[in-house]
């Protein structure tokens, strides 16, 4: 079972973002995509979700080519926690959550009890559900981060993917965040995250993609890819790595 691409070239309508792109998300597995600002990272998201369509190659989701499946389909299989926006519509927290089911019901389906079920348990996942009677426009950016997350587990997908998910969590919600992801790895989702910080995917992610202007410059696992060298020539800075006594390392940029 994965979400796979071969030779996958994307972009927008006018524009050519990224090429030759080579990537599986496994049942199972955390696989981290990290690169700089502007690099294609969520274009390369929105692809693989289906909400862009690929300029080439091509795009299997469980050996079925992505393209042929209903828009429920895909629902039901691929979560997407997008990067936070505040929203227009003051919907309750419940209700954004609930949001997650309609893939299961239908658009125009009640959400059953069983539905509500289900978000109910996913604000308690994510240990916000004191915040479920409360408009979604009124909540910190941090806030409405993990709602989405739980918008997305609600759907019961097979698959995660999240962009930069702990960016505006702070230190205690990013690992109460990053501890659900391995959790969902470790109940079969393969799970695909962006994140800006090497040392969390090194912590978390079982495989590392390294994309820089839409070319992915190392894949491989995470403990072999994460060099400093690597990330030098990612970013274009000099890393320094920071060795603690129990030998594990950790990188700062600049050094
Ligand atoms: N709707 C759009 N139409 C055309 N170009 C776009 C559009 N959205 C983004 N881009 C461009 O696509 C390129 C890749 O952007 P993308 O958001 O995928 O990068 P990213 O790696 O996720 O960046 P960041 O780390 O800053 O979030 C950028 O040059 C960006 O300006």
């Amino acid at each position: 079972m994965s979400l796979s691409a071969a030779d996958l070239a994307y972009g927008y309508r006018e524009r050519r973002i990224g090429r030759d792109i080579g990537l599986d998300l496994e049942a199972g597995e955390v696989l981290a995509l990290l690169g700089p600002n502007g690099g294609g990272k969520t274009t390369l998201l929105k692809t693989l979700l289906g909400l862009l369509p690929p300029q080439g190659g091509t795009l299997m989701l469980d050996g079925l080519p992505l393209a042929a499946l209903s828009v429920n389909q895909r629902a039901r299989a691929l979560g997407y926690v997008p990067q936070a926006h505040a929203g227009t519509f003051a919907f309750t927290v419940f209700s954004v959550v609930l949001m997650g089911r309609t893939a299961h019901g239908g658009v125009f389906a009640a959400p059953s009890g069983h539905d509500r079920e289900v978000a109910q348990a996913m604000l308690e996942r994510l240990g916000i559900a004191k915040l479920a009677q409360r408009p979604y426009t009124q909540i910190s950016g941090g806030e409405r981060q993990l709602v989405l997350i739980a918008r997305a587990l609600a759907q019961e997908p097979a698959y995660v993917i999240l962009d930069e998910p702990t960016a505006s969590l702070d230190f205690g919600n990013q690992g109460k965040v990053m501890s659900q992801i391995r959790q969902l790895a470790r109940e079969g989702l393969g799970v695909l995250f962006t994140t800006h910080d090497p040392n969390q995917a090194l912590a978390h992610a079982d495989r590392v993609m390294l994309l820089r202007e839409g070319q992915a410059i190392a894949t491989g696992k995470a403990a072999a890819m994460l060099t400093p060298e690597r990330l030098a020539e990612l970013y274009g800075v000099a890393i320094e790595t920071v060795r603690g006594a129990d030998g594990r390392v950790a990188f700062l940029p600049g050094g």
